[in-house]
């Protein structure tokens, strides 16, 4: 539904989009992961047809994007793009004739994407009485008053407590019962693993890695990861890499991938003669693979990422 191929963007000397290519297709959520700067945003800014790109190929629905596709796409940016002091209806209304909706289709889109978002009840509420998790669904509700093929999601649940996060989860899983494709960007990591079908790691305008969460765990050589606390870090390392353990650092944890299933006990009898404080283990999450992706041009002390 969405092809990118060999997406170029520079602004002046920097390049931001570098030969990126990605694709989504019809009904996937496809979640778009990168740290602050990866070209994301932009990204998102070609897709709808408010920049362009310097070369490359994009199209949706096999259209190229023109200002004629923009009705296919629905986007909720990362800051709401919402009027206070006007009701949840007034807002969606208002860009539901941006859209060009008319009179009678247009009342009644409102109210079912009001109900769609659950805040039919809070029709004639302003928006600033709302909560924030509310407005969250009002941003995504204008993203949907179009009824669009693809809605982008630039960070959805940023800032939210974690009630407000589930109901805009429970929103996102109904959206695609639907049929509608999502392009989901989002610094959590466990929000990507809970919703994604297919996941991009983006970094300097490329993607690293694609796929889905169990395509990606090519990219680690580990089925479990063990971090200890222990004065004798050198001596750890040393050990654990015998035994074929590849040592990282996340944060300032000393972590190691452990390629195969072992009892704790086991992995213990592997540090003999290294005072361990403490040891926590637990399965190969996305933050482990995204890190390993990310970070493999990082060289750190010890030789350890
Ligand atoms: N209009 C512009 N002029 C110059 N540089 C820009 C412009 N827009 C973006 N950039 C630069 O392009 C790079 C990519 O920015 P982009 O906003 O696409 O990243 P992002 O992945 O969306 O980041 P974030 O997670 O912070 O939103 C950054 O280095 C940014 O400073």
């Amino acid at each position: 539904m969405l092809k990118i191929k060999n997406l170029n963007k520079s602004y002046g000397a920097r390049k931001v989009l570098n030969n990126l290519n990605l694709n989504i297709d019809t009904g996937q959520i496809y979640g778009l992961l990168g740290a602050n700067g990866a070209g994301k945003t932009t990204t998102i800014n070609i897709i709808c047809n408010l920049i362009q790109a310097d070369s490359g190929y994009i199209s949706i629905h096999n259209q190229p994007i023109t200002d004629d596709t923009k009705a296919l796409i629905g986007i909720a940016p990362q800051e709401n793009l919402l009027y206070k002091t006007l009701s949840c209806e007034e807002n969606l209304t208002f860009f539901a004739q941006i859209y060009g909706l008319r009179a009678r289709t247009c009342r009644e889109q409102v109210l079912k994407t009001l109900a769609d978002v659950k805040l039919f009840d809070r029709a004639k509420s302003p928006v600033e009485t709302l909560s924030g998790g509310m407005q969250r669904r009002l941003n995504m509700a204008v993203a949907l008053v179009h009824q669009p093929k693809l809605v982008i999601l630039d960070e959805p649940t940023t800032g939210l407590d974690i009630e407000a996060r589930y109901e805009i989860w429970e929103l996102i899983k109904q959206l695609k019962n639907q049929g509608i494709t999502i392009l989901l960007t989002t610094h959590l990591l466990d929000e990507a693993e809970r919703l994604c079908d297919k996941i991009g790691i983006l970094k300097n305008g490329q993607i690293l890695a694609e796929g889905n969460l169990e395509q990606l765990r090519q990219y680690i050589p580990a089925d479990e990861v063990v971090t200890i606390k222990t004065p004798n870090e050198e001596k750890a390392i040393a050990l654990a890499q015998e035994y074929g353990f590849t040592p990282r650092r996340y944060g300032s944890d000393l972590t190691f991938l452990i390629p195969e299933a072992l009892e704790l006990k086991e992995i213990i009898a592997r540090f003999e003669g290294v005072d361990i404080d403490s040891i926590s283990r637990q399965p190969v999450r996305l933050e482990h693979i995204y890190l390993e992706v990310t970070q493999q041009d990082s060289v750190k002390s010890n030789n350890v990422r």
